[in-house]
C-alpha cells in the first residue's frame, strides 16, 4: 500500500474559477465531457505511440494501445480508461491543477470579457477535463507514467477548492479517469446512452473504442481515404474531432499527391477566428503525420505561420519518423510539403471566392488580418496571397468589395498604376482633398483603412506588373483634368500667393503651388516623404514611449486657384496682411488634418477662433 499520505493541495485560482463555473453551470450539453475525457484518452495514446518510436524502455510494455469505457449502473458511475502516457506526480499537478490548454484560458477570458457565466460559453470554447465536473460529484484519476521508475498515483477532486494526490500501488500505464455522477446526471452511468454519445463523436478516434468490451469504432483514417469516398458530414465530424473544436469547418481542402511527394491532407478554414476572442496567439492546427503515427500536433514551421489559423492533418510517408521539431525547420521535404499546401491552400480560397462570394466574403471579414500578415511576412507566396486582397474603392457600394484583379480590368488604357487611400473610413476618405482629382479623372481609388494595409502596400509594391501608389503623394502624375467651370487666379497671381503663403508657413512647407489636381476643396497637402506615410508616422509616434519626438517632415502645400476661399486670400493679403496670414495659416492647419498629420485638433480650434475674433473686431 502507499507509504505517503494523500496531499491534499489547492487548484491555481484560475482553475478555481473555471471549475466554479463548470460546476454551477446551467449548461445542458452536458454529454461533451464524455468526448474531451476520449479525446484526451486518445492524446495520451498518440503521444505514446510517438515516443517508442525511440524509447525501448516503455512501463507496461506489452499493453494494446486502446481505450475502454465502462458504465456501472448500481454504482452510477462512468470510466474511461487508456493505456497512454500517463501522468507522474508532477504532471498531476501540473496538468490537472494548473490551467495550460488554451481552451480553457480563451474560455476564461471570454467570461470575464461578457461579465457573466454564460453557459454557452462552454460549448463554444470546450473546457477539457474540467468538463468532468458539469456531471460529478468526485473525479478520480488513477494513473502510472509511461516512465518505469514511477509510481502509480491515484487524483481525485470534488472540484471545489482542492484536489488530492495519494501514491496508488497496482496501476496500469496510462489514465483511468472514474467519474462518480452526479444524482441528476445517472443518465450517463446506462450503456445506452453512453454508447449513442460515442457514436457521434468517436468516429475518428484513432485507437480501439470498447464500451463495457464491446468495440464501437471502426478506426480509420479520413485523410487517407479518397474525397469521393467522405461525405460531408464526416469532413465536420473530423474537423471537429481532430481541431477539438466546437464550431463548424468553412472550407476544407482534401488534397493527396503521390508524386513528386506522396502527401494525404485535409485543410480547414475553421468558421470562428480564435485570436478575435483576444487569447493571443494561436498555436499551429495543422498536424503532422506520418503513415497515420502522430509525429506533431502543433507543428512549428510545418506551414507558414501566418496559416496559423488552418487547422487539419498532413500525412506524409516521405517523413523520417524519427523527425524532431528542431530538425523541422531544416528539413527539405518539410518545406516542400509547406510549399504545396500553402500553394493548394491559398487556390482552394480563390476558388471559393468564384463559387461563392458570399460565403468568401463572410471568411474575409473574419481572416483577412492572416492574409495581410501574410502578404507581409511571407515573400514566396505574396503574390498568390495578393489575390485575394480585397478592398472597398471608389467604385464600389459603401459595404462591397473587390479584388486588385478586378480593379486591374476596370483601368484605362492609359492608367499606369493601382491607386489607393488609407484612412480610417470609408467616409473620411471619400470626404477627404485627395480623392476629388482622382474622381474627376475618372481613375479608380482603393479604400484603405486596417492599419496593417500600410505595411501590405509597402510590401506588396505592385500587383500584375502594377505599382500601388498612395494618393496623396505629390509625385503622383495625373494626366490633365477635364475643364472646370468658374475663374481662376492668373498665373501670376498665383505664383504670387504661392510665394507669399511658403514664406508665411516658413520649414513646414517645401514647396506651395497652384494645384493641378484640385477641383472642389481649397487646399491640400501632399506626401513628399516616400519612406513614410503619414499613417506610418502616425503609428510610430503611437508606439514611441516618450510621446514621440519625431520631427516633422516638411510637406507639399497646393492651392485651388478657383477656390473663393483661397482667391479672398490673395485680395485680402493686400488690405489686411494679419487676417490673410491668419486664414491661410488655417486652412493648412485643416489640410494637414484631412492628412491626417495633425494629431492634435485642439489647435486647429484655437487657429478658428483666433480668426473669429479678428474678424469680429475688424
Ligand atoms: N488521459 C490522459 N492521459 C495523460 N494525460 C492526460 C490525460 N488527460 C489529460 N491529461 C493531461 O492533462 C492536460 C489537461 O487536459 P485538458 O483536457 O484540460 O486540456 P488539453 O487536452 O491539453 O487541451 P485541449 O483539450 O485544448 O487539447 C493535458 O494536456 C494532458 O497533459
Amino acid at each position: 500500500m502507499s507509504e505517503k499520505k494523500p496531499e491534499t493541495r489547492e487548484f491555481q485560482a484560475e482553475v478555481k474559477q473555471v471549475l466554479d463555473i463548470v460546476v454551477h453551470s446551467l449548461y445542458t450539453d452536458r454529454e461533451v465531457f464524455i468526448r474531451e475525457l476520449v479525446s484526451n484518452a486518445s492524446d495520451a495514446l498518440e503521444k505514446l505511440r510517438h515516443l517508442q518510436l525511440t524509447e525501448k524502455n516503455v512501463f507496461d510494455d506489452s499493453l494494446e494501445p486502446e481505450i475502454n469505457v465502462t458504465t456501472d449502473e448500481e454504482a452510477g458511475t462512468i470510466t474511461i480508461q487508456d493505456f497512454g502516457i500517463g501522468m507522474n506526480e508532477a504532471e498531476l499537478v501540473e496538468n490537472l491543477g494548473t490551467i495550460a490548454h488554451s481552451g480553457s484560458k480563451a474560455f476564461l477570458k471570454a467570461i470575464k470579457e461578457g461579465g457573466s457565466k454564460n453557459e454557452n460559453l462552454i460549448g463554444q470554447f470546450g473546457v477539457g477535463f474540467y468538463s468532468a465536473f458539469m456531471v460529478a460529484d468526485e473525479v478520480l484519476v488513477y494513473t502510472h507514467s509511461w516512465k518505469p521508475d514511477e509510481k502509480g498515483y491515484c487524483w481525485k477532486s470534488d472540484g471545489s477548492g482542492v484536489y488530492e494526490i495519494e501514491e496508488a500501488d497496482g496501476q496500469r500505464r496510462g489514465a483511468k479517469i472514474v467519474v462518480k455522477l452526479k444524482e441528476d446526471q445517472k443518465e450517463f452511468s446506462k450503456s445506452d446512452r453512453v454508447k449513442s454519445v460515442l457514436e457521434n463523436y468517436s468516429a475518428f478516434v484513432p485507437f480501439p473504442l470498447n464500451l463495457n468490451g464491446e468495440k464501437i469504432n471502426t478506426v480509420g483514417a479520413l485523410w487517407l481515404k479518397s474525397a469521393s469516398e467522405v461525405t460531408e458530414e464526416e469532413y465536420k465530424e473530423f474537423y471537429k474531432f481532430q481541431a477539438n473544436a466546437f464550431d463548424e469547418p468553412r472550407f476544407w481542402l482534401h488534397f493527396s499527391a503521390d508524386a513528386p511527394l506522396e502527401i494525404n491532407s485535409l485543410l480547414f478554414a475553421p468558421q470562428q477566428n480564435m485570436e478575435q476572442f483576444g487569447i493571443g496567439r494561436m498555436e499551429p492546427g495543422v498536424s503532422l503525420y506520418c503513415r497515420k503515427v502522430l509525429i506533431d500536433r502543433h507543428p512549428e514551421g510545418l506551414l507558414p505561420e501566418w496559416m496559423r489559423f488552418v487547422r487539419g492533418v498532413v500525412d506524409s510517408a516521405d517523413l523520417p519518423l524519427n523527425i524532431s521539431r528542431e530538425s523541422m525547420q531544416d528539413s527539405s521535404i518539410v518545406r516542400k510539403l509547406s510549399k504545396v499546401l500553402t500553394r493548394r491552400f491559398l487556390k482552394m480560397l480563390g476558388e471559393k471566392d468564384k463559387k461563392d462570394p458570399d460565403a468568401f466574403r463572410d471568411f474575409y471579414q473574419n481572416f483577412s488580418q492572416y492574409l495581410k500578415e501574410g502578404v507581409v511576412s511571407d515573400a514566396s507566396n505574396r503574390e498568390s496571397i495578393a489575390k485575394l486582397l480585397r478592398y472597398e474603392s471608389s467604385r464600389t457600394e459603401a459595404g462591397k468589395i473587390t479584388s486588385l484583379a478586378d480593379y486591374v480590368t476596370r483601368m484605362s488604357a492609359d492608367q499606369k498604376d493601382i491607386y489607393y487611400l488609407f484612412g480610417s473610413s470609408r467616409q473620411s476618405i471619400a470626404s477627404g482633398p485627395y480623392l476629388e482629382a482622382f474622381e474627376s479623372r475618372g481613375l479608380e481609388v482603393l479604400f484603405v483603412t486596417d492599419p496593417i494595409d500600410e505595411f501590405v502596400m509597402s510590401h506588396l509594391g505592385e500587383f500584375d506588373g502594377k505599382k500601388l501608389v498612395s494618393a496623396d503623394r505629390q509625385d503622383v502624375e495625373l494626366p490633365d483634368a477635364p475643364e472646370s467651370e468658374g475663374e481662376a487666379l492668373s498665373q501670376e497671381e498665383g505664383d504670387e500667393l504661392s510665394k507669399w503663403v511658403k514664406e508665411k508657413l516658413g520649414e513646414r512647407v517645401n514647396d506651395v503651388v497652384i494645384s493641378k489636381r484640385l477641383t472642389e476643396s481649397p487646399a491640400v497637402v501632399l506626401n513628399s516623404d516616400a519612406s513614410m506615410t503619414p499613417q506610418m508616422r502616425r503609428m510610430m509616434k503611437a508606439m514611441n514611449q516618450d510621446g514621440g519626438n519625431m520631427p516633422e517632415s516638411p510637406v507639399r502645400f497646393e492651392l485651388n486657384a478657383k477656390h473663393p476661399l483661397i482667391k479672398s486670400i490673395a485680395s485680402l493679403k493686400s488690405t489686411d496682411q494679419d487676417l490673410a496670414a491668419s486664414v491661410a495659416e488655417q486652412v493648412f492647419s485643416g489640410a494637414r488634418l484631412s492628412a491626417g498629420l495633425e494629431d492634435d485638433s485642439s489647435k486647429v480650434v484655437k487657429g478658428m477662433n483666433e480668426i473669429l475674433g479678428k474678424l469680429l473686431n475688424r
